[in-house]
């Protein structure tokens, strides 16, 4: 029978499903609109998680303790883990178009698949291995819980796996930042370091409030299908809320000090980051961009005999 609907008629089915907060599963029907914001959403959301790993694995060998190896050295390989679930999600989707998580992989390396923002930054201290547990995995709960309820269901259901494992993760940043925060004065200087370095990155990780910044904005679809709920506006809005008073209590200097909570419009006011260079970061110019992806694809080639052997066409053994 639903091989004899028309477009129209599956689509008004499609919609009440949205409506009714039903969800959409990998073999239903849906419009290309949705599927294509889908597939660009969770392949750029897996393949950060996968280039997230890098920062944080440079400090695996350098970790000052024992325990603080074990702990960052688990939080890389859960991060290379929510990657791995996040592009089989996208690879379903892709299957219309005969693409694979080869072919997301491939577009990573040609530039076509930008990855986060806050990947392409440097770490150069133990200060800023614990932010990035702290802050860029806090903005990545915030972002991430925006779509807990997603209408499509393998999303949602990867995200409740991969949220609950952040919050680890941001316990595990937060840990390290209160211990050095409860240190010398040269750790304490770490920390304001680390901050200082990664603010602008921070209010970037939402991505512009607007089209005009990047030419396009999907903000408006992934609200209409209710694959999200909030706009990038508001998630940093909720960001500095939760953050801004706990990194105050630490005693640390925001980098902005024209920075001021409205009453009025109960709204941050903040100087906008430099958005120009958020594009050029995206575009693989970031300070650790190329280093980066030469590793990723360096490690993708060494590894071709594994994903080779467990192929159904390959040999084992
Ligand atoms: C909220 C937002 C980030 C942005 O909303 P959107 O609806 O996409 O905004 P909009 O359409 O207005 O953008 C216009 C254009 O700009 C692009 N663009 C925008 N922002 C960024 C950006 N920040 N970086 C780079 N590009 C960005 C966007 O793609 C689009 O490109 P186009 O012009 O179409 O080519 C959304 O993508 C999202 O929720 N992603 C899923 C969660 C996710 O990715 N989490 C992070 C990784 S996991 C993590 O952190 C855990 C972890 C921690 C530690 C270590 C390891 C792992």
């Amino acid at each position: 029978m639903s091989l004899q609907m028309t477009e129209e008629e599956h689509m008004a089915r499609f919609m009440k499903k949205i409506e009714n907060d039903e969800k959409i599963e990998a073999d239903d029907w849906m419009p290309d609109e949705y599927r294509n914001a889908l597939i660009k959403l969770i392949s750029m959301h897996g393949i950060s998680e996968i280039m997230g790993a890098l920062p944080e694995k440079e400090w695996v060998p350098k970790a000052p303790s024992l325990r603080r190896k074990l702990g960052i050295m688990a939080k890389v390989q859960d991060e290379m883990g929510h990657g791995q679930l996040l592009l089989r999600v996208a690879e379903d989707l892709m299957k219309p178009y005969g693409k694979t998580r080869e072919h997301i992989m491939r577009d990573l390396f040609s530039g076509d698949l930008k990855f986060h923002n806050v990947f392409h930054m440097e770490a150069p201290t133990w200060g800023d291995a614990g932010l990035i547990g702290w802050l860029v995995d806090g903005a990545a709960i915030i972002s991430q819980t925006n779509m807990l309820g997603a209408s499509y269901g393998p999303y949602a259901r990867a995200l409740k796996r991969i949220c609950a494992e952040e919050v680890f993760h941001a316990q595990h940043g937060e840990a390290i930042i209160m211990a050095l925060a409860e240190g010398t004065d040269e750790q304490k200087a770490l920390v304001q370091d680390a901050v200082n370095r990664w603010w602008e990155a921070l209010l970037m990780f939402f991505g512009p409030a607007d089209a005009k910044t990047t030419g396009s904005s999907k903000q408006d679809i992934t609200i209409k299908y209710k694959i999200r709920t909030k706009t990038n506006e508001q998630l940093r809005q909720d960001f500095f809320t939760k953050y801004v008073p706990r990194m105050l209590s630490l005693g640390l200097t925001l980098p902005d000090e024209t920075m001021y909570y409205d009453e009025e419009q109960k709204l941050w006011v903040y100087k906008q980051p430099d958005w120009s260079r958020f594009k050029e970061i995206i575009r693989n110019n970031g300070p650790k961009s190329k280093e980066r992806l030469r590793l990723r694809e360096l490690s993708y080639d060494n590894n071709a005999w594994v994903r080779e052997a467990l192929s159904p066409s390959g040999r084992v053994g």
